[in-house]
């Protein structure tokens, strides 16, 4: 192994330090901010999932809500949910927990939101103001997962200005927005989204400078489709059951041989989860401080 590890869990530990002290000055004004999160059905990873977003909040001392409703939860229900949680002062932005039951219209339920509480960053008119927005100050919240992608990289000294990134897979939570952020111009790099309609993945892949794999196949991105001294972020999740131990785990899209290659890779489990899970945070925080005139 050559490459260096991008520490998703030590980045995410520093980054919540920074954010209980913005916390406090909050305090210190009177103001807390709340995060709210609406949880539909009983899949054992999104509880898991709703549970640390809770658990982070009291780290950082941001107050926490919950909507949980059952499996069977109507369209009209979960719409009301959603209600509640943009009219309570005590939520300040919150999060519809994805994916939601099959046969509820996601993307009505989540344009529901009000974009000033979407923690989450992937509303439409969030979306469309990084569109809109490319060379000004952000005053919206951003996607959680595309900014920990970024800070994890640029936290580890890495220059992404001039890189050539290509990014491996068109899912909204990445894939599609990670474009939006990378090419702003405080960021300034150059992005190649590709997808299973890419007619040849690794004549990309081999001339790039970084590699965002959000595919969620795993072992797709192999050492002989990467350029010596890349840097490659692991942002897929496939759930794999082990043959020795018969437990199930977490895998990404990188295959191990890639170590032998690549100057950085982010573990996975280990880099882009806990970055997404501290972004999260970082929203609230800053829609607060917008909110209060403080940014
Ligand atoms: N409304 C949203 N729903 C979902 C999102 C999201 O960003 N917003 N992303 C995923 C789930 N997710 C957060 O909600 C999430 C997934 C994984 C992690 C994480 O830290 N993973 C660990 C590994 C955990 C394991 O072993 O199972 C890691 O990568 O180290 C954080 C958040 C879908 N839904």
């Amino acid at each position: 192994m050559t490459a260096q590890l991008l520490d998703g869990k030590a980045t995410a530990a520093g980054i919540k330090a920074e954010l209980t002290e913005r916390v406090a000055a909050l305090a210190a004004r009177g103001i807390r901010p709340g995060l709210g999160t609406l949880l539909v059905g009983d899949d054992p990873g999104s509880q898991w999932y709703v549970a640390g977003k809770h658990k982070d909040c009291a780290e950082v001392g941001i107050a926490s809500l919950r909507e949980d409703l059952p499996a069977d939860a109507t369209q009209e229900e979960i719409e009301a949910a959603v209600r509640r949680l943009n009219e309570d002062p005590a939520c300040t932005g919150f999060i519809v927990q994805l994916p939601l039951p099959a046969g509820i219209d996601t993307n009505r339920v989540l344009e529901l939101v009000d974009p000033d509480k979407d923690a989450d960053g992937l509303h439409p008119t969030n979306l469309g103001r990084l569109v809109l927005r490319v060379s000004e100050p952000v005053t919206s919240p951003l996607p959680c997962t595309p900014r920990g992608i970024i800070e994890l990289v640029e936290r580890h000294g890495i220059d992404l200005a001039g890189a050539d990134v290509v990014v491996v897979g068109r899912g909204v939570t990445v894939g599609r927005s990670i474009g939006l952020l990378l090419t702003r111009r405080e960021v300034n790099a150059t992005v190649t989204l590709t997808h299973t309609g890419t007619a040849d993945l690794a004549e990309h892949t081999r001339n790039a400078d970084v590699i965002i794999a959000a595919a969620g196949v795993q072992g797709v991105i192999t050492a002989d489709i990467v350029k010596p001294g890349a840097v490659v972020v692991d942002v897929g999740v496939s759930r794999v059951t082990d043959p020795e131990t018969g437990k199930s785990r977490v895998t990404g899209d990188v295959h191990p041989s890639v170590l032998d290659v690549a100057a950085w890779v982010s573990p996975n489990p280990g880099g882009v989860g806990p970055m997404t899970r501290a972004m999260l945070l970082s929203n609230v925080v800053d829609s607060a401080e917008r909110a209060a005139g403080m940014a």
